[in-house]
């Protein structure tokens, strides 16, 4: 998506002047059916010991070297949730400007995924329908629930 950065905490001083190095992220929103023609997304908290530590946000990473979105995202779901994502669909982007860095957010949605979740890095999991009930959100995922709200289907009964 183009356009300037969400600045998140605009109050808050940047780590450094100037130019900065935009950091790539992969991030997924698992979907899955909840029932009667609706659909449910899988949020996370951020562990301890990052920064941003127990807010909710959807699961994913910072890009290797060499690799693509999807193949980070397939790698990230697998550390921190002990899955195999089977169907990756490349969705939306959007750019923050956090006072710890510039990120480039790479939005796909997980359709289909093999094994069962495992937490593994001590994060909490919710699914959740529109408005959801976890706070708080990071800053750099709350454009995803208004995406989502656009698009119809998340909202509870
Ligand atoms: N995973 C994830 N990261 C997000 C989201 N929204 C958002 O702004 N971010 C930002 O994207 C960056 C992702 O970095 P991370 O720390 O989670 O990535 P990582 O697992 O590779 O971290 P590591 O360097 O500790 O291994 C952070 O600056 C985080 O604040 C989101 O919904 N999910």
């Amino acid at each position: 998506m183009s356009g300037a950065p969400l600045k998140a905490d605009p109050q808050r001083a940047r780590d450094q002047a100037g130019e900065r190095q935009v950091v790539e992220v992969a991030v997924g929103v698992l979907v899955c059916d909840a029932g009667e023609g609706r659909q449910a997304f899988l949020m996370t908290s951020r562990p301890e010991g990052k920064v941003y530590a127990g807010y909710w946000e959807f699961p994913g990473g910072k890009l290797e070297q060499g690799e693509s979105v999807t193949e980070a995202l397939v790698r990230e779901l697998d550390e921190e949730l002990g899955v195999r994502a089977t169907e990756v669909q490349p969705w939306r982007s959007l750019q923050v400007d956090y006072p710890h860095a510039l990120v480039n957010l790479n939005f796909c949605k997980v359709l289909a995924w093999q094994g069962e979740l495992a937490m593994r890095e001590g994060q909490r999991f919710a699914w959740q329908d529109l408005p959801t009930r976890v706070a708080p959100i990071l800053p750099g995922a709350l454009p995803v629930l208004e995406w989502l709200q656009a698009e119809g289907g998340f909202e509870r009964a």
